[in-house]
């Protein structure tokens, strides 16, 4: 039995007080990362990390050699050594050349890995998005918020390069880079620092390289200090990117309906939920912008004392004659660059913060993806000779759970037309969806003949972005068929004004009137010819006579095609030959009886 759907609301806020326990989202953030050096794209995915991973050290290189030629320049100018400053200043140039180099190729090799990191995630999640319908029941149910933004900005987020935004890619490359550096730096102050001395209980103790210590425990502090100031910024952007989507999606709501909205004459009315529902992204952004004031100030100090503190800690040494003064100035960048380094995680903290709410947001998508609930009716394929249809104890329900209608066993023979009649929200439609098996909700099952060709046409049809013919010829391709065949069937159906127009693209399903896009209904079932015809309401906004045209076209041109329809008019009857009628949540079987011999 379907469990009771929570509200879309209801869901969102679980989603802010994530629900999974810590090891599933990083077993699924892993997923997310490793899946690509997996893929078919393997061989670029790990060429483009081995190579950024040996920049890394690249990188380290660098900064000692800096370091190096730091020490060389203050000792020189100690001295008062000019006969130095032309060969250090051709050293310092082959540095930065050097440098420049690998900061343009990383860059470069780190663009194409995020484009193709996305590439191959978004075909992913949209195979997974749209796999047996699963993008219809996640709408049906409203189990998460926005999936589609999941897809488009959170793995654009997740995955991207530097200079857009920073990917986590990019954040664990930079940890890594970092802790090779500092171990870099680490070595460089234990030749220089002096030991730190002290007794205790009477015994004296001397512990070597004093500042490396010193720098790690300013590291390790500042670090747990960002931490716990960082915790509401990483809540306060998660709720933020809700919001976001939620003002965004609100907005393409009022755009799709914008007639509608404007002949209700509720203009002001949306108008003012779009105010509250920016108000919302308004307000929580506050909050977004106080608690990364906090992380910004924790990061400024933090670098601010990183270049005096170890100053106060060497001076005495200096003066005492123990080190030279580039041995100083060499000793202070190792520190500041040996506490940046291990502190980079006081840097990216906002960063983390940010990846964080993005790979909650693609678990909780990833969850509505292959969390599929109970399928409670069986859609088999195969029917008995001559029977194009058949149920078997057929019960639907609504997704909480309550009872809606009651089909039991029902057979359909090749050449029947049935009309499924009933009072309105009695569960017609939803009878047509479970036919498509699209509707899981109940018991019972559903089987279709295997070896014909059935075609499911809705009240509102849909109709794809493009031309004209490409609306005719859904699903198939528009080059798969003549414009001619096309053209002669838009006069079949009343609709010989748009023939020249078969090529132009055009937001058709907003500018045809609901009657014209049901004769384009009638055009594509006249073009693929089905054997099995399943029509909801499908001559619902027709006047009498393009409805009359409707039913005769199909009758005179797909003679031998087993029709179920939808219908509320009873003038209709006289198109079919039985009447499958829902009473009181009990649908009843009956033959027609055509008294003047019609179908
Ligand atoms: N996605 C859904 N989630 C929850 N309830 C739904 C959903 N889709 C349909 N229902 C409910 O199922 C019931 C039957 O709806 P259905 O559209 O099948 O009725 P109908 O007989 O076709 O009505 P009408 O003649 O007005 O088109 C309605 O009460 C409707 O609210």
């Amino acid at each position: 039995m379907p469990q009771p759907t929570q509200s879309g609301e209801v869901r969102r806020e679980t989603g802010l007080a994530p629900p999974q326990d810590a090891t599933a989202r990083w077993r699924d953030a892993w997923r997310l990362v490793s899946g690509y050096c997996r893929s078919p794209d393997w061989k670029f995915a790990w060429f483009a990390l081995i190579t950024l991973l040996f920049f890394q050290f690249g990188t380290a290189f660098i900064l000692l050699r800096t370091n190096q030629w730091q020490r060389q320049f203050f000792d020189a100018i100690e001295q008062r050594d000019q006969a130095q400053l032309v060969p250090l200043m051709i050293v310092f140039l082959a540095i930065m050349a050097m440098q420049v180099a690998m900061i343009l190729t990383e860059n470069l090799i780190d663009g194409l890995l995020s484009i193709r990191w996305r590439t191959y995630l978004t075909r992913d999640y949209l195979d997974r998005w749209m796999r047996r319908n699963r993008y219809a029941e996640i709408e049906r149910l409203r189990i998460i918020d926005n999936p589609d933004q999941r897809i488009a900005d959170d793995l654009n987020n997740i995955t991207a390069a530097v200079g857009m935004s920073v990917g986590v890619l990019h954040i664990a490359l930079r940890l890594l880079g970092s802790i090779v550096s500092g171990v870099t730096f680490a070595m460089i102050l234990l030749e220089t620092a002096p030991p730190i001395e002290f007794s205790l209980g009477g015994n004296a103790f001397s512990i070597p390289g004093s500042t490396v210590w010193y720098a790690v425990a300013y590291a390790l502090i500042g670090s747990y200090l960002t931490a716990k100031i960082g915790q509401p910024f990483v809540r306060a952007m998660m709720r933020q990117q809700h919001r976001e989507a939620d003002f965004r999606s609100g907005l393409i709501h009022v755009r799709r309906n914008a007639a509608q909205i404007g002949l209700a004459g509720a203009v002001a009315t949306e108008r003012q939920a779009m105010e509250r529902s920016f108000d919302a992204a308004r307000l929580n952004f506050r909050s977004v912008i106080y608690s990364s004031l906090g992380l910004t100030g924790a990061s400024s100090i933090y670098d601010r004392m990183g270049t005096v503190l170890p100053l106060f800690i060497m001076v005495p040494t200096y003066f005492a004659g123990g080190m030279s003064f580039g041995q100083l100035m060499a000793g202070r960048d190792a520190f500041a660059q040996l506490g940046m380094q291990l502190g980079y995680f006081v840097k990216s903290y906002q960063l983390i913060g940010q990846q964080v709410s993005y790979f909650n947001r693609i678990k909780g998508l990833d969850d509505a993806l292959d969390e599929a609930g109970p399928v409670g009716i069986a859609v088999g394929a195969g029917t008995a000779p001559g029977i194009v249809l058949t149920t078997q104890g057929l019960a639907l329900r609504r997704p909480h759970g309550e009872p809606m209608v009651t089909i039991g066993d029902w057979s359909v023979r090749t050449g029947e037309r049935w009309a499924l009649r009933g009072p309105s929200g009695a569960g017609k439609s939803t009878l047509v969806r479970a036919l498509a098996g699209l509707w899981p909700d109940g018991h019972g099952s559903v089987a279709l003949a295997n070896d014909r060709r059935v075609m499911f046409v809705p009240q509102r049809l849909y109709l794809p972005l493009g031309t004209l013919k490409a609306a005719v010829c859904f699903p198939d391709r528009p080059e798969e068929h003549d414009d001619g065949v096309v053209q002669a069937l838009l006069r079949r159906v009343r609709l010989g004004n748009l023939t020249d127009q078969i090529h132009a693209v055009r937001l058709w399903q907003e500018e045809l009137s609901p009657g014209e896009q049901q004769r384009i209904a009638l055009a594509r079932i006249l073009l693929h010819r089905p054997d099995v015809l399943v029509l909801d309401e499908a001559t619902s906004a027709l006047d009498a006579d393009n409805t009359r045209n409707f039913y005769d076209s199909v009758a005179g041109e797909i003679p031998g095609a087993t029709i179920i329809s939808v219908i509320h008019d009873e003038t209709l009857l006289k198109h079919h030959t039985h009447s499958l009628t829902i009473v009181d949540g009990q649908a009843q079987a009956a033959a027609i009886e055509q008294p003047t011999g019609h179908g």
